[in-house]
């Protein structure tokens, strides 16, 4: 008898793992709370457009996905730092200045991702399905609909339904998972720039940063030329803004260069939510050999990396590489699925907390320029040998934690490479001295 799957959850994840599972002749049922995204209106004010690198290019390749995407995608191949007065500053992401990541739209991704999905064999979308129950042991889940509430019966239930997941909510509730997520005290808030007599208002090849210390705003492009912007301030911050005149003040003080290019300014500042962010942390992911959580329900992190969406779509390739490895038995594909990936989703959620104090304070500093452009030198001398962090995490599939640990080993051997070269500079003068 064919297994029946369930996925909560049709968002970049679920979608995606719905084509993986499908082309391994698996009967799959896509829920989703929301309306279908192709037919409704989206909500404003949500992270419209995301960075994808090498980890989600290398899913969509696997899916035959990848030119679709790609060909909406704007590359972005360094950071254009706006301080409050003085030029522009622009850090190129590699050495060789010519890789890049891509601001893609979110919709549109999850879109293409759904299409996919939907013409796969074996695959069925429910949309207007919330998950209200769920009962892991029984493999039971209880769904809110506009009709009422509906019950499905299934062999395995994968949670892909995102930070606030229903599905690990009620594993928690069961005892069977435990969790721990670490709110930030920043909040997030989308603004826009509008393209200029059809133009773009800024360059559209970088990601834009305006590091200010404790807090930062940063705006990427779109293909219809409007960029979206995204300030990041501690959550007691937007409150204090609260009238159309302090708004102004605040941003004329702040962020001037953006008013000039933000007509609706003030209308997106009121009207747009503040997102909350944060990391969870679940142990285990799975349970009873027969559901698991992946994506954002899994291991949600901070933005800062852009590399969530990234992390979750090798989430799928994982999962479906463990399914190749025990031969389909899902009893032993979950529990592995875990143990490979853990480590790794634990290395970003750090390396992506540290990307924030790097983007809002440190690329402002001209020591950092500085130390970028020696790695970046170093990354040409040695090429394949010395290789930063920011490459590996963004332009390689390295997994996350062997970045990590490379990167450590590589700062060890520079930093006594450093203290030789010292040495031997200070014998090389006593040395001379003598001769003297
Ligand atoms: C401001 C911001 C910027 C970001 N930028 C980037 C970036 O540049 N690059 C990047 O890689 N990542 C980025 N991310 C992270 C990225 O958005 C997430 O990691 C990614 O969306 C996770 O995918 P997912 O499928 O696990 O979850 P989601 O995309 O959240 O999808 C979950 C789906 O489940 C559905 N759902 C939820 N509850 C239920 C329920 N009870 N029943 C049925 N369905 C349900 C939801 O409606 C949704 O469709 C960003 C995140 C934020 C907040
Ligand atoms: N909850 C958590 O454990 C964690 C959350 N976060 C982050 O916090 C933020 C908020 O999370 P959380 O509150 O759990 O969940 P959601 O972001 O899913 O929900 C927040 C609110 O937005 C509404 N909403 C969400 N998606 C849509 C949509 N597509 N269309 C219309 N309305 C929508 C929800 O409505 P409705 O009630 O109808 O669903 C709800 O009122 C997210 O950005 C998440 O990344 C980070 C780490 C952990
Ligand atoms: N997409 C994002 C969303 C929010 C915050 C940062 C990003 C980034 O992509 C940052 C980029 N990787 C950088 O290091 O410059």
């Amino acid at each position: 008898m064919t297994e029946r799957v369930a996925i909560v959850g049709a968002g970049l994840a679920g979608s995606l793992l719905a084509c993986f599972l499908a082309r391994r002749g698996l009967t799959v049922t896509l829920y989703e709370r929301r309306a279908d995204p192709r037919v409704a209106e989206v909500e404003r004010g949500r992270s419209i457009n995301l960075a994808i690198s090498e980890r989600g290019l290398d899913a969509l390749r696997r899916i035959g996905l990848v030119d679709q995407v790609m060909a909406g995608a704007l590359p972005m191949k360094g950071r254009m730092i706006h301080p409050v007065e003085g030029p522009l500053d622009f850090q190129p992401y590699s050495a060789g200045r010519d890789r890049a990541i891509n601001s893609i739209s979110r919709g549109a991704l999850n879109n293409a991702l759904l299409d996919a999905a939907a013409e796969a064999p074996g695959v069925e979308i429910l949309f207007d399905h919330r998950l209200v129950e769920f009962d892991s042991q029984a493999g039971s889940l209880i769904f809110a609909t506009p009709a009422g509430k509906v019950e499905a019966r299934v062999d395995v239930v994968l949670g892909a339904d995102g930070a606030g997941s229903a599905v690990r909510e009620q594993l928690l509730a069961d005892g069977a998972v435990v969790e721990e997520v670490d709110f930030l005290d920043y909040g997030y808030k989308e603004l826009s720039i509008p393209a200029v007599a059809g133009e773009f208002g800024l360059d559209p090849g970088a990601l834009h940063i305006w590091p200010r210390g404790n807090s930062m705003m940063i705006a990427l492009p779109n293909p219809d030329r409007s960029f979206t912007c995204t300030v990041f301030w501690p959550t007691g911050s937007f409150d204090a803004l609260s009238t159309p005149a302090v708004i102004e003040e605040h941003f004329r003080a702040n962020y001037p260069d953006l008013l000039p290019l933000a007509p609706n300014l003030i209308d997106d500042y009121l009207h747009n939510p503040v997102g909350l962010l944060g990391t969870v942390h679940a142990q285990p992911w799975q349970a009873h050999g027969r559901t698991a959580l992946l994506g954002d329900a899994a291991h949600a992190i901070v933005p800062f990396y852009g590399q969530g969406a990234n992390c979750a779509f090798e989430d799928v390739v994982e999962l479906d590489r463990c399914l190749d490895d025990t031969a389909g038995a899902w009893a032993r594909a979950l529990p592995l699925f875990e143990h490979r990936r853990r480590e790794n989703t634990e290395a970003i959620a750090e390396m992506a907390l540290a990307n924030f104090v790097e983007m809002r304070d440190k690329v402002a500093s001209p020591v950092f320029r500085l130390g970028k452009r020696i790695e970046h030198g170093l990354e040409r001398l040695l090429p394949g040998r010395y290789v930063s962090r920011y490459e590996l995490v963004s332009f390689s599939t390295t997994p996350y934690a062997e970045v990590k640990q490379r990167v450590h080993r590589q700062h060890q051997v520079l930093a006594a490479a450093v203290l030789v070269g010292a040495a031997l500079t200070g014998a090389v003068a006593r040395a001379a001295r003598r001769h003297r």
